[in-house]
């Protein structure tokens, strides 16, 4: 059953067509396994060749359609496509604001279809610029969309992002450009995403195919379904990217003309999701990012990778054989913690072990430890050339699609995945992540070894393990021990993994 918590509205045009507007969006809705309510806009008669007549619903129609949701069926996240009146727009302007904010609102600008035709009325452009835009969550303009909306010719990534940051001059949160038509790209298309405090690219080899029909609405929906769903932002553009790929590679012709985009479910191959591209120049400071892979941990399987807070448990563990540790002190004097980096890195070598220094890169650079472990927010501050030409190996922390990709960017010595299970080590910002999850990250993670993390002890280990990581990576399920448990724990660890 699906439960009331996913629900996502699509208000949009019905495209009698089948393939884009409200037909396309209920489809991505399902795919990602949300729950699809629709408003209808306007209904256009259409085929795959032309739009032969569009006309608006009545004022009263559109407010009876978002009254009755609204009170059975709120949703989680809405889309918004074609808004053909000026009248629809203001007046839904004013319902999100008086009844729906803060969901999120994905609005994809829809004015003209591929086909050409106009399906707005001539005020609808200038209506939605001064009253939808500034509550917007996300606006996911094409190179055509962008332009009207800007009034100026887009025809480079330059004038693209100067576009973008004039939607988020108008009280836009966030814009997401999409490439597909963005020509002088060449054979990669990239989507640009800009906010206040997040700008990246996510970049695909271009599909050549004629069937594009409904890409952007199926876009926009699958973000706000993935969104309705409770993934971040970030996370629900990575989806709807990688499912838009598969769709476009999928796609055939229905009719005589242009084809739609398949709807598949999100798919699991690693090679329809984007690459991360340039968050430089479009975010302020550049991370020192390395030029070439971090050396390497020489072995997919790291095994049981625990995560101790004191050299006496280290020690401990490494006399038991253990060959994947790592040192993680939080609230200590800087003398005392880097006493206790140099004392784990002697004992690392003294037991040809890797252990991995968390947090502290400077001092594993100094005492040229043979590991560092850093989260998301310390690669902004690291120097991660110094450590890469140091030959000290990265291992980096992940919480989602997004960072994964963000990850996966650097070419580290391992990618951990966190966190798998709900945990009370650690205040999480992310949600937990699940074993399916888990098991889908393993496989975009192609070669990189992978390291699971968050709330694995010995009766989950094995199911965790089966999602084909090469390492669990433990706080309490080893370091609540008592010490004359240590040895069967670790024992029984290494009968999983
Ligand atoms: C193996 C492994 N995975 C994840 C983490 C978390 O690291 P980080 O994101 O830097 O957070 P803190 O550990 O600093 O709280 C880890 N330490 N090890
Ligand atoms: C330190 C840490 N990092 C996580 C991440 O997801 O990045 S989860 C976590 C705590 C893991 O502790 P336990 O094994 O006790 O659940």
């Amino acid at each position: 059953m699906i439960s009331k918590r996913s629900i996502c509205w699509t208000i949009a045009g019905s495209d009698s067509g089948g393939g884009a507007g409200i037909q396309a969006d209920i489809a991505a809705i399902r795919a990602f396994g949300a729950y699809p309510c629709s408003v209808i806009t306007a209904i256009t008669a259409q085929n795959s060749l032309t739009v032969s007549h569009i006309e608006a619903t009545s004022l009263t129609m559109f407010k009876a359609q978002l009254s009755a949701l609204l009170e059975d069926l709120p949703p989680q996240a809405i889309k918004v496509g074609m808004l053909p009146t000026v009248e629809q727009i203001t007046h839904f302007a004013l319902f999100y604001q008086q009844s729906l904010q803060p969901t999120p609102l994905i609005i994809d600008p829809v004015a003209i279809s591929a086909s050409g035709s106009r399906l707005t009325e001539h005020h609808a452009l200038q209506a939605t610029l001064q009253h939808l835009l500034p509550l917007a969550t996300l606006v996911t303009p094409n190179i055509a969309e962008l332009e009207l909306l800007c009034g100026h010719p887009i025809d480079s990534d330059t004038s693209l992002l100067e576009g973008a940051r004039f939607l988020i001059q108008l009280g836009a949160n966030a814009v997401l450009v999409k490439g597909g038509h963005a020509h002088w790209q060449g054979e990669q298309a990239c989507d640009y995403f800009i906010s206040q405090d997040l700008a990246f690219c996510l970049q695909q080899p271009r599909v050549c195919t004629a069937h594009t029909h409904g890409t952007g609405c199926s876009m926009a929906s699958a973000i706000a379904a993935a969104m309705a769903l409770g993934d971040p932002i970030e996370d629900a553009i990575v989806q709807a990217n990688a499912y838009i790929a598969a769709g476009l590679v999928k796609a055939k012709a229905v009719g005589s003309g242009p084809g739609p985009v398949a709807h598949t479910q999100l798919p699991t191959p690693a090679r329809y999701f984007p690459s991360l591209q340039t968050l430089w120049p479009l975010i302020g400071d550049t991370p020192s990012i390395a030029q070439q892979a971090f050396a390497p941990v020489e072995t997919q399987q790291l095994g049981l990778y625990p995560v101790v807070d004191n050299v006496e448990r280290l020690r401990s563990l490494l006399e038991l054989g253990v060959t994947t540790l790592q040192l993680r002190i939080k609230h200590q004097a800087d003398v005392d913690i880097e006493a206790a980096v140099l004392q784990a890195t002697q004992l690392g070598n003294q037991y040809q072990a890797r252990v991995f220094i968390n947090d502290h890169w400077a001092l594993a650079l100094k005492y040229h430890a043979y590991g560092v472990h850093l989260g998301q927010e310390d690669l902004q501050q690291a120097d991660l050339a110094a450590l890469q030409q140091a030959g000290v190996r990265l291992g980096v922390s992940t919480h989602g699609y997004f960072e994964l990709l963000n990850a996966l960017r650097l070419r580290p010595s391992y990618i951990a995945l966190g966190h798998v299970f709900p945990t009370p080590t650690k205040v999480m910002k992310s949600r937990p992540q699940g074993l399916k999850r888990l098991r889908h990250y393993v496989q975009i993670s192609a070669n990189v070894p992978t390291v699971a993390i968050g709330g694995i002890n010995l009766d989950n280990a094995t199911e965790v393990a089966n999602c084909g990581v090469g390492s669990l990576a433990v706080v309490r399920a080893v370091g609540d021990c008592e010490s004359d448990q240590l040895a069967t724990t670790v024992e029984a660890f290494n009968r999983v993994i």
